[in-house]
């Protein structure tokens, strides 16, 4: 995940205003701005009162001695660092950077850096004793600062701290409001602002924006405004103290960027490992409470109007605030206190009565119904809500829907029923991801039990669900990928399941025999024929080309002859599965007995000519007098291997999390409870998505769709009833276009998933992918030993044939959706790799949450760049 912002270069930092903050209680903040008067400069930014109740940060001794050990090398970022001013207190100051020459002139920048480094480096100030008072403060400046003045009105005010007499401010007067540091954001097109710092890492993929060092599997911790990324090395020495949370010290003072609001309060490992537990909870909580942080009230519309700040602390603390509230126009209904996007269906229950935005409009959330609740046209998902609970809907009716969820027609006195009171509503609630009320205190005089109280616990917890639909064309391997996901994730399969997968496995086998015996038959008339050909060429001494054996080597005795022509008759009127589990003892001898018998055998040292023959057939033939005793009991593997397992028409379901795992290497803020946050895997089968995938409606809340495509469709064909046959791969992109472009998938993600690698990489020396008409183009230049997989700058033939699968379908989805395919291969029967994807689909969700655009290149074409990275589109 890199940021891919305009490119200008981090380490020699924009044009921006240098940012002298306040720093709680740090006095450097105080000497640079005395500083900065004497040099008569224009302060731009504004300044941000962090919270003055906060101590200040504490770097542990430890991180700050490496600092200034490092101090040479420290030449193009401010720094500032303070201890703890609780204790005695050492400052430091480091240098100016040395492109701040826009700002204070070349020799001003140089003066201010010999001034830090002869006045206040850390060293200098180590004895420099603070107190816990303004004028301890400005003493200490003065020693550390041999210029150094404060003259209030003229260039700096140090504000006396609320707190006793611990000094905790230090502005700038000519700052300008707080409001003018807020950048547009993408739902909002306010005025043009300051402009935010950008990040660049000089298009060094997965690299350190300091030091440039290149690991990209090393944990970073990103900058909350420019999204810049440092590793533990720089973090200290590109952030400071973090009065505000994690910003570079160019970005202190400006607001954070609204994609990364959730990370807010959320640090990574390492930023604990460097700093200490006490240290980042201190900048933890500075991050969340200081005001430059907070969400700007403007950028909430409710009901066609913007919130002042007054309406927003009202909003967020009121007893049902909105949650994980974030920019955007909103819909309020504040009778009922359902609360939704504009234009969409309700997402949560608020608390009502709040005098926030204007009127509702009556196409606030796009309904097409005829009912109204409140002067909202309500949506079908609504409706069927409220024929949940028994009210009658027919005609044009406008309801009255109160916050305890007691409904009555408009105007009139009598309730109709009390909705939230209603376990059906519950249910449907929970089905059609409609809200329902955290609260269970608006139930007045409604009982709602514990069980109730758990259901509503479990339809927020479905809410919160993380949906993932697994999709693919014929024999793409979904259903592998889906078993595979429920063993991998510790899903057990019960009892029941695994008697039905048990049968389904011998009705398999029993299947195979057929297609083995059925291919015994044709052997055995073929050697007849070829044995009567040569008789009548080669005609014995007397000259009469005489009698051939009817019988030969494909000959089976009459016990076995007949146990065939029952079970090919069984197959061919499709009662094969019926027999079960009654077969099982009766013909199990019989198997074993046509196991030994050399005519069967002969016929599976042939079983490769027999093309109906699917693959998974080797895997269980070897074992089919064990899989089709009574007291067989699958194992895993037979599990994945088996099909037909998913109902192969309907869709199947499975909700895992993912374990703490050493594969978590795609984390940059990993989430202590992670292992808690729930997936569902919801694998459908295409024909049940009908014509033109209608049913894709039903997906609306998925929030990944992972399209399956096997590697292997490109030099193999359907035949039509016509005999026109159609390349599989080239089905496959229909099928991918259909989906894609489905309105109810318009903004969801997209995860190909190239499966079945290890086939791929037999297959691809034999046939070349140009095979595939779509594929016409690929022409690899191959050096060395082509087909070995090996190192990053050689990638072997599958591999390279992979990237190219790759490309075709990401250029073809941002032709489509001007968006970008993210890609993962592999081989849905290992489970490393379905884990890989997995996770590779949980890290989209979370870049989609952050909205972090994603630019990792396939450049050196290495398996590892392939598998599972996003790349820009060529
Ligand atoms: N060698 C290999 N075989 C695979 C892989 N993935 C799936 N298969 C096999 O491919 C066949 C089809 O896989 P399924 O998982 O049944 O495919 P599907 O998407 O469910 O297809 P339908 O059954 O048509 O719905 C099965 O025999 C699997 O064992 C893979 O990565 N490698
Ligand atoms: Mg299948």
């Amino acid at each position: 995940m890199e940021y891919s912002g305009p490119p200008v270069s981090h380490d020699i930092p924009q044009v921006v205003p240098i940012d002298i903050r306040l720093i709680p209680t740090a006095s450097v903040a105080a000497a640079r701005a005395v500083r900065l008067k004497n040099f008569a400069l224009p302060i731009i930014q504004p300044i941000v009162k962090s919270d003055q109740s906060k101590k200040n940060v504490v770097v542990e001794s430890n991180s700050v001695s490496e600092i200034v050990e490092d101090s040479s090398n420290f030449e193009s970022s401010v720094r500032v660092y303070s201890r703890n001013l609780d204790n005695d207190s050492d400052i430091g100051c480091a240098p100016l950077p040395n492109d701040s020459n826009h700002l204070l002139g070349s020799s001003a920048v140089e003066d201010f850096n010999d001034e830090c480094n002869a006045g206040v480096s850390y060293d200098n100030c180590s004895n420099a004793t603070i107190s816990d008072s303004k004028e301890s403060t400005l003493k200490s400046l003065e020693n550390s600062s041999e210029n150094a003045s404060c003259e209030g009105d003229e260039g700096c005010v140090v504000e006396p701290s609320t707190q006793g007499n611990r000094t905790s401010a230090v502005t700038f007067r000519d700052s300008p409001s707080i409001d003018s540091i807020y950048e547009e954001s993408d739902e909002d097109d306010h005025a043009v602002l300051p402009e935010r710092p950008v990040a660049s890492n000089d298009g060094k993929k997965g690299s350190c924006y300091k030091c440039h060092k290149r690991n990209r599997f090393a944990e970073k911790e990103i900058c909350l405004v420019c999204g810049a990324k440092y590793c533990k090395n720089c973090l200290v020495r590109a952030m400071g103290c973090m009065p505000e949370g994690r910003k570079c010290i160019t970005c202190i003072g400006y607001p954070i960027h609204e994609s990364r609001r959730g990370l807010l309060g959320k640090c990574s490992r390492m930023l604990k490992k460097q700093l200490g537990n006490d240290a980042v909870n201190q900048i933890m909580s500075s991050e969340v409470s200081c005001e430059v942080n907070q969400l700007p009230s403007y950028l909430i519309c409710v009901n066609g109007k913007p919130l002042s700040i007054g309406e927003l602390v009202m909003l967020q603390s009121c007893p049902n605030p909105p949650k994980k509230l974030k920019p955007g126009k909103y819909w309020y209904d504040k009778v009922s206190g359902f609360w939704g996007k504009d234009g969409e269906k309700p997402s949560q229950i608020i608390s009502a009565e709040m005098a926030i935005g204007y009127r509702i409009n009556e196409d606030a959330s796009n309904g097409d119904t005829n009912v109204l609740i409140n002067n909202r046209r309500i949506t079908k998902a609504e409706l069927w809500m409220l024929q949940a609970a028994g009210i009658n809907c027919e005609g044009n009716v406008h309801f009255w829907l109160t916050a305890d969820g007691s409904c009555m027609h408009e105007g009139m006195n009598n309730v109709l029923g009390l909705l939230w009171a209603k376990k059906r509503v519950k249910i449907v609630c929970a089905a059609l991801s409609l809200p329902y009320p955290s609260d269970t205190s608006i139930h007045d005089g409604v009982d709602v039990d514990k069980g109730a109280a758990e259901a509503i616990a479990r339809s927020l917890e479905q809410k919160m669900m993380n949906k993932l639909l697994l999709v693919g064309s014929e024999q793409s391997g979904t259903s592998t990928i889906f078993k595979q996901a429920k063993i991998v994730y510790s899903v057990p399969f019960s009892e029941d399941e695994i008697q039905s997968i048990k049968f389904v496995i011998q009705k398999n086998v029993y299947s195979y025999i057929g297609i083995l015996l059925e291919g015994r038959a044709r052997f055995e008339e073929d050697y007849l024929v070829e044995m009567r050909r040569q008789q009548a060429n080669e005609p014995g001494p007397s000259g009469d080309s005489g009698s051939v054996d009817e019988r030969n080597i494909y000959s089976l005795s009459q016990k076995l002859k007949a146990f065939s022509d029952w079970l090919l008759q069984t197959m061919i009127s499709g009662n094969l599965e019926f027999i079960f589990p009654a077969a099982t003892q009766m013909y199990s001898p019989l198997v074993e007995e046509l196991w030994k018998d050399k005519a069967f055998q002969a016929t599976y040292r042939r079983r490769n000519e027999l093309h109906l023959l699917p693959r998974a057939a080797n895997y269980f033939l070897d074992r089919a007098v064990e899989v089709t005793q009574m007291g067989y009991e699958p194992t895993q593997m037979d599990i994945l291997y088996a099909e037909g397992i998913t109902s192969s028409n309907g869709v199947a379901s499975v909700e895992f999390s993912f374990p703490k795992s050493s594969q978590d290497w795609y984390m940059e803020s990993p989430d202590e409870n992670d292992s808690a946050i729930r997936y569902q895997l919801i694998r459908v089968h295409l024909s049940s998505l009908g014509e033109n995938c209608k049913w894709l409606e039903m997906f609306e809340d998925v929030d990944l769709v992972m399209f399956c495509v096997s590697l292997t469709d490109y030099d193999e064909y359907y035949e039509d009833m016509n005999g026109v046959r159609t390349n599989k791969m080239v089905a496959s992109k229909r099928v991918f276009e259909s989906i894609v472009t489905h309105p109810t998938l318009s903004d969801k993600n997209f995860l190909l998933l190239l499966n079945k690698l290890d086939l791929l990489e037999e297959k691809i020396e034999g046939s070349p992918l140009s095979e595939c008409e779509w594929f016409e183009d690929f022409t690899p230049v191959m050096s060395g030993h082509p087909h070995r997989a090996n190192s990053n700058n050689n990638p072997s033939l599958a591999q390279r044939a992979c990237h190219h699968v790759a490309v075709k379908f990401k250029r073809l989805f941002a032709s489509l959706t001007d968006r970008k395919l993210f890609v993962s291969v592999g081989t849905g029967l290992e489970g490393e790799s379905v884990d890989r994807a997995l996770r590779y689909g949980r890290e989209i969700l979370r870049w989609n949450d952050e909205m972090q655009p994603v630019n990792i290149s396939m450049n050196d074409s290495s398996c590892e760049s392939i598998t599972n990275t996003i790349e820009p589109i060529t």
